[in-house]
């Protein structure tokens, strides 16, 4: 198995700034790679203050949280990213982002290096089928808040290797982290089967079967869920939650996962939950 020490991390938003927090916090050294400037310092920034509570939480030490810190160097140079062996790509949901990307950084890693994806809903076999080492082609899917959640889904595209997969399992546990195997198909599992359940709970707030209120206290005391159904939804955003139904419309075929006209019609509105300030909850 290729020994990984350096990890270019693409995109500093949300989840690609966890995912260099968690990558320095366990030794490996990350060149983290965004478009701006500023997206870069937002993204630093927002390490920062997660070490902090960290050490606040004596999660890590301070002198841990320095050592991490150190380890990651931001660069807006995408050759700068030539000394990695191996890439996590976490940049905006866009297949011609995404795509364009990961012709570079085939052109830019050393050809042994592995190139994975944190998307939420492209098809890693198509990403894969664009570039000349579809073998070395991976999904890693985080989850929010990544130096909090456990899990990572592992996504085989259809080229991709086993020895890749080996690989990106071992790499996620040295993360601290959790893998699942998960097979490439429209919204892999999470999403699959999380995005139903809220689009249903919406049905039920649009036929008045109950309110947001009740059927959240539901999930939460009857079946254990940490936050109902609906604070999730306007919790990930609306947008993302309607985007993602069609996803699974468009990949399946299946009219199962018809979104509901009450999804669309709030995001129409420009109710997407709590970035928003409005959502099936007000957030003043
Ligand atoms: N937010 C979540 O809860 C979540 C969970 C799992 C997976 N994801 C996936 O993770 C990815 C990133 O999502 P996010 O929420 O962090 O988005 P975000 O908008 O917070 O961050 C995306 C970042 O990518 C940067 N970027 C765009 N093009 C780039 C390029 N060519 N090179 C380098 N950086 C580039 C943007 O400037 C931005 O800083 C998406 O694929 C998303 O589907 C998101």
């Amino acid at each position: 198995m290729p020994e990984i020490k350096t990890i270019a991390v693409l995109g500093a938003g949300t989840m690609g700034n966890g995912i260099a927090h968690v990558c320095a916090r366990s030794g490996f050294l990350v060149l983290l790679c965004d478009v701006e400037q500023g997206f870069l310092n937002r993204g630093l920034a927002a390490i920062e203050k997660n070490l902090a509570r960290e050490v606040a939480k004596e999660k890590i030490t301070p002198q841990q949280a320095q050592e991490a810190r150190e380890r990651i160097a931001p660069t807006l140079d995408r050759d700068a990213l030539a000394v990695c062996d191996f890439a996590i790509e976490a940049a905006t949901e866009k297949f011609d982002i995404k795509s364009a990307l990961f012709g570079d950084l085939d052109r830019i890693l050393p050809p042994e290096a592995i190139l994975a994806s944190n998307t939420s809903s492209i098809s890693i076999t198509k990403l894969a089928a664009q570039i000349s080492r579809p073998a070395q082609v991976i999904g890693m899917h985080f989850f929010n808040p990544v130096p909090v959640m456990q899990l990572v889904e592992v996504i085989r595209g259809m080229q991709t290797s086993q020895s890749t997969f080996d690989t990106v399992q071992s790499l996620a546990k040295q993360l601290g982290k959790t893998p699942v195997e998960v097979n490439d198909a429209a919204g892999f599992v999470s999403n699959r089967v999380l995005m139903p359940l809220i689009n249903e709970a919406i049905f039920a707030v649009m036929e008045g079967v109950a309110t947001p209120e009740a059927i959240d206290q539901v999930f939460q005391l009857g079946m254990a869920h940490p936050m109902g159904p609906l604070t999730l939804a306007d919790f990930i955003g609306l947008d993302v939650c309607l985007d993602i139904m069609r996803v699974l419309v468009e990949g399946t075929g299946d009219p199962k996962y018809r979104p509901c006209p009450l999804l669309v019609r709030m995001v129409d509105a420009g109710w997407l939950g709590r970035k928003s300030g409005r959502g099936f909850y007000s957030y003043a």
